[in-house]
C-alpha cells in the first residue's frame, strides 16, 4: 500500500473529527473523503502530508510517516491543499519551468496576481499532475473551476491514478462518481 492508517484520530479541542479510521490506498486507486463543512476532511489530507499530527493512530504514506519538510517525502508527495503555492509575479510558463517542466498550460501568459481564481487553481493542479510522483493529495480540487474544467480535472485525475495513489477531498458528487475506487464518510 502507498497510503496507510490505521486507527487515525484527530481531536480538535474536546471534539474529535474523526476516530477509528484506517485507510489503504494502492497505486491506481483514488479515495475520495466526502462530508459536511467542518467535518475534518482538510484536516485528514493535512494528516497525510504531515501538516496536522495525530491525536491517535499511524500514517504511513510511501514507506515513511508524513514530513512535508523532507526532501524525499515531498519529491514522492504533489499536494494542491489551498491557492496560496503560486509566486503572484509569475506567469504559468515562468510557474512550470521553476518545477523542472515545460509544456502548454493552456492558460494565459499573464502574472498568477492577474488570473481569475479558477485559472490559478488550474496552473496549480496542472503543476501537481505533471510532476512526477506516487502520491497526489488534492482538497477541494473542483473549487472554482467551470464545467469545462471540471470534466478536464477529471480527465488529469484519471491519468494520475495510472502511476500514483490518490486521495481527493470533494464536495462534488459527480467528480467523485467518476474518479473515486472508495469513499471515506466523515
Ligand atoms: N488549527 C486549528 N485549530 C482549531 N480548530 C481547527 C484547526 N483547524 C481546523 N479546525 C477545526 O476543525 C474542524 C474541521 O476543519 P476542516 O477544515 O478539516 O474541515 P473540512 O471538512 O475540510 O471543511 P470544509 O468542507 O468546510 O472545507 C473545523 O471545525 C475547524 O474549525
Amino acid at each position: 500500500m502507498v497510503i496507510e492508517a490505521s486507527g487515525l484520530g484527530v481531536r480538535m479541542g474536546e471534539r474529535w473529527l474523526f476516530r477509528d479510521l484506517d485507510l489503504a490506498v494502492a497505486a491506481g486507486e483514488c479515495v475520495a473523503v466526502v462530508g459536511a463543512n467542518g467535518s475534518g476532511k482538510s484536516t485528514l489530507l493535512h494528516a497525510l502530508y504531515g501538516l496536522q499530527e495525530p491525536t491517535e493512530g499511524t500514517v504511513s504514506v510511501v514507506g515513511r510517516t508524513p514530513d512535508e519538510r523532507e526532501p524525499d517525502f515531498r519529491r514522492a508527495v504533489s499536494v494542491v491543499l489551498d491557492d496560496s503555492a503560486l509566486y503572484d509575479e509569475y506567469t504559468p510558463e515562468q510557474h512550470m519551468h521553476m518545477l523542472g517542466l515545460a509544456g502548454e498550460t493552456g492558460l494565459p501568459d499573464i502574472a498568477s496576481v492577474e488570473m481569475s481564481a479558477g485559472q490559478r487553481r488550474r496552473l496549480l493542479l496542472t503543476g501537481a499532475v505533471r510532476r512526477e510522483h506516487r502520491v497526489l493529495l488534492l482538497d477541494e480540487p473542483e473549487r472554482a473551476l467551470d464545467a469545462t474544467a471540471r470534466g478536464w480535472l477529471a480527465e488529469i485525475i484519471t491519468e494520475a491514478k495510472k502511476t500514483s495513489a490518490v486521495v481527493i477531498a470533494s464536495h462534488h458528487a459527480p467528480l467523485v462518481a467518476k474518479v473515486a475506487d472508495q469513499v471515506v464518510r466523515l
